[in-house]
């Protein structure tokens, strides 16, 4: 088969990879990693600080999760060591990798490596964005499925990792939202001056 044609069809098995975090807590209709990263990809899309490239962290949140494909969602209730998950990782970018010419071989795979190591300043904001993009979507989880609190460790597990201006400001507006589903904002909710690391963690009994 054609080596382009073989990779569109492994990247396509990631509208098929459910997110673990979410099958793990019985979330309905889980959302996959495709649908993950098409969001951090608009979320890097809106980014206004002059001093980011942009363009940069759309492509990496494009390329962020792709050996996922591979190995599948691992998450840290798998209990598999970061060396161990990097390793089956960059085993598999490499197969991806070789179904590919030299040019886009190397631009991809730079993009994903950045990310893993976290060297570049793109690559910090787009795991923020990638944390950011979790806790929105199980703060959506709780609303559909009218369970205020029950996502709470998600949450928990982002406390603090929010550093840029643009994204603590979104952070800010998901707690104040949330807060209001959780029904504490007005009585001793929030004060709605929070960096928007703090959480509210006080949910409400029966959430785990
Ligand atoms: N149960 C939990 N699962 C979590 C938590 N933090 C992340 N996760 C899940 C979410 C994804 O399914 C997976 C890793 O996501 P990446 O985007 O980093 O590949 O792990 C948590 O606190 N609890
Ligand atoms: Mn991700």
């Amino acid at each position: 088969m054609d080596g382009m044609l073989q990779f569109m069809k492994l990247i396509g098995q990631l509208k098929r990879v459910a997110r673990t975090g979410w099958v793990h807590r019985e979330v309905r209709q889980p959302e996959s990693v495709s649908d993950h990263m098409y969001r951090m990809a608009m979320m890097a899309l809106t980014i206004q600080d002059p001093g980011i490239n942009k363009n940069r962290c759309v492509k990496m949140a494009l390329v962020h999760d792709m050996a996922e494909c591979i190995v599948g969602d691992i998450a840290p209730t798998d209990n598999i060591s970061k060396a161990e998950k990097h390793r089956m990782e960059k085993e598999a970018m490499e197969q991806l990798m070789g179904l590919l010419e030299e040019g886009l071989r190397k631009e991809i795979y730079e993009l994903w490596e950045d990310y893993e190591a976290q060297s570049s300043t793109e690559a910090k904001l787009v795991k923020e964005l990638d944390q950011l993009e979790m806790i929105l979507q199980a703060h959506e989880y709780e609303e559909l499925e009218g369970k205020p609190g029950w996502l709470q460790e998600f949450f928990n597990s982002t406390q603090g990792k929010f550093h840029h201006p643009e994204v603590l400001r979104l952070v800010q507006s998901l707690n104040e939202e949330r807060s209001r589903f959780l029904g504490v904002v007005g009585t001793n909710g929030p004060s709605g001056n929070e960096t928007g690391a703090e959480t509210v963690t006080h949910p409400p009994s029966g959430s785990t």
